[in-house]
Order: structure tokens, then C-alpha cells, then sequence
């Protein structure tokens, strides 16, 4: 089993707001993900979830406490250095994901990658192929975006996601917009990515979706309150795994 630790978040803390509006939104939080890992967090609206993954891909500044990303202190880095961070070694898929408009589906998919000036539109044209080939949607590639479902368009932003060949990939409520069948089909595609060694942080409101992770994080205020194991999903045990989720629920009250 691969236990090297990707990121190490110790002791986070974010701060919004002035004077009596002022809020620790994560207190003091420490946590980590190691490579290849499948990670979820749960936890009530308001908790943190998205707070921390966004400390923790250092999408967003932390005012307390020390991110470290495959051994670099993110605090440490300066914005250019970040980004290009962000921009190779992590992908983002969010609950809609934002493609643009007049600009076929091929031409979302490979827009971030034409930045990087070392690669030539022919490799990225071909990697992109082959992503959407095996995420299904080989046939849109000519579509514009307002041509295609809910569920396309996110294997299209998980394709964009994947152009850099990511460490690690951050989801934002990925599957919130989607029903449940299209759900279930796009975390399979996350078990499948999983599987092929990137690691991937989820933050979902769904005990289905947790249940298909191998490790559970729940907060609540700002903070890790519980976190539970399972082994990695093989495609089987999922009611078993569900109700698993559910009594901890439970169990902490969420
Ligand atoms: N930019 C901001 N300015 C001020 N407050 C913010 C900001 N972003 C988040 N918050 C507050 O921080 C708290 C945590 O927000 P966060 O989005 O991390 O929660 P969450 O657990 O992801 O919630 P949800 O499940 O509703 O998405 C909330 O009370 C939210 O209102």
C-alpha cells in the first residue's frame, strides 16, 4: 500500500469575516492525503468542507497552521509558483463545470493545456482523444457545451482535469448537479482514475457516493470530528459500506 503522504495540512486555520462577524471557518484543522488515496469529507452545510479543500490545494491562503504539498510549504511559494503548482500536479472538477461557451467540447477539454508552451497541439489534441474516449463522450467533440447533459459535460471537465496528468484531484460536490444514475456513473470514472494511481479528495453531501472512498473525513464547526476507513471499493459491498457511512452519521449527529 502507498503511504507517502501528498499533502500534510497541520493545524489549519481560516478566518473570515471583522470584529464580531469574525468566524473561524477551520479550526485548527489537521489533515492529510496520501498518494494514490481516495478521500471524502462530510459534513453539515457551513462546516468547512470546501474551506478545506481549498487550503489544502492551495486555492485559497490559510491564516494559521501549514499546508505541505509533495514536501513544499504552499505558504512558502509565491503566486507564480503556486499556480503553475495547481496548473501540473492538481485538477479541479467542481458541482458545474465551467466550460465556455461558443468553443466545442475538444476545444474546452484542451484549452488549459495549450498554455504550457512545451507541449504541441497535436499531443494534446491526441491526449484529449483518448480521455474522452475513455470517459465515454468521444462522439462530442464538435459539440458546443449547450449541446450536451449534465453528466457529459462533467466527464468533459474531468477530462480537462486530467490533461496535466495530476497527482491528485479536488472535487467540489462533483456529482451535486447529477442525477443519481449519472452520479454513480461519474464516481465509477473517479474509481477507474483512482485506480490508475491519482489520488482524489471529494467533498460530497451523499452517503452513496462516501461509501464508493476509502477514507471518511466528517466535520463539523471547522473541525475533523470523525474519520473512518474502508478498503479500497472493488464494485461490491456498496449497501454494506452505505450503512457503514450512515450509522456514523448518525452516530456524530450529522
Ligand atoms: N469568502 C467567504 N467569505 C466569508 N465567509 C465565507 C466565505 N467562504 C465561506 N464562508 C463561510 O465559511 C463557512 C464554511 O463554508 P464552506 O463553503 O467551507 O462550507 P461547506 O461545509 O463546504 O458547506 P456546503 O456544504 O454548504 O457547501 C460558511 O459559514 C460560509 O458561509
Amino acid at each position: 500500500m502507498n503511504m507517502k503522504k501528498l499533502i500534510l495540512g497541520e493545524n489549519i486555520e481560516k478566518v473570515y469575516g471583522l470584529g464580531d462577524e469574525r468566524r473561524k471557518v477551520l479550526d485548527g484543522v489537521s489533515a492529510s492525503i496520501n498518494e494514490g488515496e481516495f478521500v471524502s469529507v462530510m459534513g453539515p452545510s457551513g462546516s468547512g468542507k470546501s474551506t478545506l479543500m481549498f487550503a489544502m490545494s492551495g486555492m485559497d491562503s490559510i491564516d494559521g497552521g501549514k499546508v505541505t504539498f509533495d514536501g513544499r510549504d504552499l505558504s512558502a511559494l509565491r503566486e507564480n509558483e503556486l499556480a503553475n503548482l495547481r496548473r501540473t500536479q492538481m485538477g479541479f472538477v467542481f458541482q458545474q463545470p465551467t466550460l465556455m461557451k461558443n468553443m466545442n467540447i475538444l476545444d474546452n477539454i484542451i484549452l488549459p493545456s495549450m498554455r504550457d508552451n512545451r507541449r504541441n497541439v497535436k499531443t494534446i489534441t491526441e491526449q484529449a482523444r483518448t480521455l474522452m474516449k475513455k470517459v465515454g463522450i468521444a462522439d462530442l467533440e464538435k459539440r458546443d457545451i449547450t449541446q450536451a447533459s449534465g453528466g457529459q459535460l462533467q466527464r468533459a471537465g474531468i477530462c480537462r482535469a486530467l490533461m496535466s496528468n495530476p497527482q491528485i484531484i479536488f472535487g467540489d460536490e462533483p456529482t451535486g448537479a447529477l442525477n443519481q444514475e449519472a452520479a454513480q456513473d461519474i464516481m465509477n470514472l473517479f474509481s477507474e482514475i483512482n485506480a490508475a494511481g491519482t489520488a482524489i479528495m471529494l467533498v460530497t453531501h451523499d452517503a452513496k457516493i462516501a461509501a464508493k472512498t476509502e477514507r471518511i473525513m466528517f466535520m463539523c464547526d471547522g473541525k475533523i470530528v470523525s474519520e473512518m476507513r474502508l478498503p479500497k471499493y472493488s464494485g461490491v459491498d456498496i449497501e454494506d459500506r452505505m450503512e457503514k457511512v450512515m450509522a456514523k452519521m448518525r452516530e456524530i449527529g450529522i
